[in-house]
């Protein structure tokens, strides 16, 4: 099995939101520093995947990140950024924005990984889709996603259902809740 390494996703505009979301704070810390820990027992490394404006103000901190290098910003870019610094390692990739997530499904997809598969995910709330940013990448889906995005593919969700990936079942269906702008996040209370 690969060795694991952690990659938050913490790029990307923000723009439904108005402010960075990788920088809001659910648990008494900002939620890219929260997930670093969440991720931290499982994997070697865990490396925050940025824009290069977050880049620049991180400039004198010693968190390990990773930087976009793509004109159109979306997740799949971040991940892609991920699979050029480190081509041999899984990512074990969280997107910053489920402030429910908590190591119960971290646990659950450590332990039904299947690294025969090009990526282990869960269903999301349609119980039949694959919940494309949480979940471990293989080294085999790097390529795959380098072809992807050169031919103009974007749709994580896609890209998932195009491959051959695991499927699990999430322990608590409520821990994936994407919360993108103010007002998903006051319905929350958080
Ligand atoms: N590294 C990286 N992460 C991204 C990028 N785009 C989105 N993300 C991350 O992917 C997750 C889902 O992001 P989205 O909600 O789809 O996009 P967003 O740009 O953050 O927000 P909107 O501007 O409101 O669409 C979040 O964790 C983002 O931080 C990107 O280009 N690079």
């Amino acid at each position: 099995m690969s060795k694991l390494n952690g990659l938050v996703l913490a790029g990307g505009r923000s723009t439904r939101m108005g402010q960075d979301k990788s920088q809001l704070v659910y648990h008494r810390k900002p939620q890219r520093e929260h997930l670093t820990e969440l991720l931290r027992p499982y994997c070697s490394v865990v490396f925050w995947s940025v824009n290069a404006m977050q880049a620049n103000e991180l400039m004198d901190s010693d968190q390990l990140r990773i930087v976009d290098a793509f004109a159109i910003p979306t997740p799949l870019n971040g991940i892609l950024s991920a699979f050029q610094y480190d081509a041999e390692a899984a990512w074990f990739v969280v997107a910053c924005d489920m402030p429910l997530l908590t190591v119960q499904s971290l646990d659950a997809l450590v332990k039904g990984r299947n690294p025969a598969k090009k990526a282990t995910v869960f269903y999301d709330s349609d119980g039949h889709l694959p919940e494309p940013l949480l979940g471990i990448y293989e080294p085999a889906f790097g390529p795959i996603l380098h072809q992807a995005i050169a031919d103009g593919v974007y749709s994580p969700r896609q890209l998932l259902q195009q491959n051959d990936v695991q499927l699990l079942t999430p322990p608590d269906i409520r821990e994936l809740t994407n919360i993108n702008d103010p007002a998903a996040r006051a319905k929350l209370g958080l």
